[in-house]
């Protein structure tokens, strides 16, 4: 797992470790660490380090005193640094002091666009964790300049920390170099932070336990259910997967497919669209009502089944069956209208719920606002439940308050029926007894993985996403631990 803490804990933990290390120790390692990594976007860029030229824009903060640092580093490669104080008056002094003892070029805010035009590589250090809100009016005008590279220091100015939201002008970076550890941003903002990099200054130990997690490759190899020689169709976990209906048998393709892709046990499906799901997938067991489905370890139920009397219904006879439910699309918008569905739960047996943002403005009554990890959180509380909320992004918090993060390669995945393929990965991981809240991540995982390679840089489809399924987990549980 990748920790990820808020920036309050970060500050805390940068404190006691300021506290018993030399004066300016640690912004030496943090810039030390960023010339390092700027010293490697010139060569990738433009094939070379010397003569190159570098423009670091500098705010108030330690950012911009990063940054002035860094200036300083590379002007030992005979790299051309100029710097644009944006308050020249509250310029980090000690790294000012350091960029022009080394031989840097501090430029007017007036004159920043030229140096701007003319950089190779352009060093975001306006603001840092401190900052709030987007890039103020003086740098979001040099911002509209930048057409060089951009390597970000710590994070992309004008990105919130915490939530990594955009609500204004930003910084968009290739790059981000973080420092000590990762903080939200870097997982909730891939397309404003590039390719993320942590520099280690020393901080790790004073951390912690995170406040929100990210799956690596590993823990999903780990967890996902592979069959041992003494199992068989049932000891690997029977899912269930009621969806679909005569007019829309697709979203029942989508979700009975997904399961059956996702794991070698058996799959049950239970609803209008039998014949259809039997023609496609002739190896699941077939039938017309949840009724006389037969035994399962874990339902999926929603997709397509409609929000009215016959979907009530059924959503009210999986949940009392005493086995783990992912409730997904239209069963998330029959609990929000009649939470007494939830009624015929029994409280022990794990219940995921797949939000979207309109669905969870349903179940929650509130879109889920800029803080969508809180959002997640809140609605895991008030359901009892693991709320997986969808979004570029995707989001998993549990109800003891764990939380991770999902972060997609591109956004291939807004694609129709995308979710039903979802809602099948996380029943057939329920099923195989995975702790919910991992079984949701596991399958967001998998997944985006998915998705990423059914599309392969050109628009893909559910069905093209269900296709890649098995080369997703192939790929992940082949990749060196
Ligand atoms: N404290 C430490 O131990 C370390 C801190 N480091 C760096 O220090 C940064 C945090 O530094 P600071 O706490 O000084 O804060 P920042 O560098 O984030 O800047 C805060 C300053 O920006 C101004 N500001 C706030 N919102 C703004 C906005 N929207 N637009 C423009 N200016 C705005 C404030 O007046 C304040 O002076 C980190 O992100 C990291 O880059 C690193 O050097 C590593 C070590
Ligand atoms: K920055």
């Amino acid at each position: 797992m990748q920790g990820i803490w808020t920036t309050e804990r970060i500050r805390a933990a940068e404190d006691r470790l300021l506290a018993v290390t030399p004066d300016g120790e640690l912004m030496r390692r943090a810039a030390f660490g960023l010339s390092v990594h700027a010293a490697e976007m010139l060569a990738e860029h433009t094939g070379s380090v010397s003569g190159r030229r570098v423009t670091l824009l500098v705010g108030s903060g330690n950012n911009g005193g990063d940054a002035l640092w860094a200036g300083a580093f590379l002007r030992r490669r005979n790299v051309a640094v100029s710097a644009i104080l944006l308050k020249s008056e509250r310029a980090h002094a000690q790294g000012l002091a350091a960029l022009k003892r080394s031989g840097g070029k501090v430029v007017s805010v007036e004159d920043g666009p030229q140096w701007i035009g003319r950089a190779d590589l352009v060093i975001d250090g306006i603001v840092g964790i401190s900052a709030r809100g987007p890039l103020r009016a003086d740098a979001a005008a040099l911002w509209e300049h930048v057409s060089s590279p951009v390597l970000a220091v710590d994070l992309p100015s004008g990105v919130d920390p915490d939530t990594g939201a955009v609500d204004g002008p930003a910084v968009v970076a290739d790059r981000t170099v973080t420092f000590g550890a990762l903080k939200p941003v870097h997982a909730l903002a891939p397309a404003s932070c590039g390719e993320v990099a942590l520099v280690d200054i020393g901080l790790r130990p004073e951390l912690g336990d995170p406040d929100l997690q990210r799956l690596d490759t590993a823990d999903v190899a780990a967890a996902w259910p592979v069959p041992g020689p003494g199992d068989d169709k049932y000891s690997q976990g029977v899912v269930g997967v009621a969806a679909g209906s005569a007019t829309y048998p697709g979203a029942a393709v989508l979700a009975a497919g997904a399961a059956v892709r996702a794991t070698s046990g058996l799959v049950r499906y239970a609803g209008h669209a039998a014949d259809v799901v039997r023609g496609r997938w002739p190896e699941t067991i077939a039938t017309g009502s949840v009724t006389d489905a037969g035994r399962v370890q874990a339902w999926v139920v929603g997709p397509g089944i409609g929000t009215g009397h016959e979907g009530r219904d059924v959503l009210r006879f999986v949940l009392g069956r005493g086995v783990p439910v992912c409730a997904d699309a239209d069963a998330t918008t029959i609990i929000a209208h009649s939470p007494d569905v939830l009624d015929a739960r029994d409280p022990d047996t794990p219940l995921v719920l797949t939000p979207h943002a309109g669905e969870y403005e349903r179940l929650m009554g509130s879109p889920p606002g800029a803080d969508r990890v809180a959002a997640a959180r809140s609605a895991a509380r008030k359901y009892d439940a693991v709320v997986l909320l969808k979004g570029h992004c995707t989001v998993v918090a549990a109800p003891d308050g764990r939380a991770l993060v999902n972060t997609p390669q591109g956004s291939w995945l807004a694609t129709a029926g995308s979710g039903d393929v979802l809602s099948g990965l996380v029943g057939a991981l329920l099923a195989a007894g995975l702790d919910p809240w991992l079984a949701a991540g596991a399958a967001a995982h998998v997944h985006s993985l998915a998705g990423s390679m059914a599309a392969d840089g050109a628009p893909t489809s559910a069905s093209g996403i269900l296709d890649a399924v098995p080369d997703a987990i192939r790929a992940i549980r082949s990749h060196p631990l």
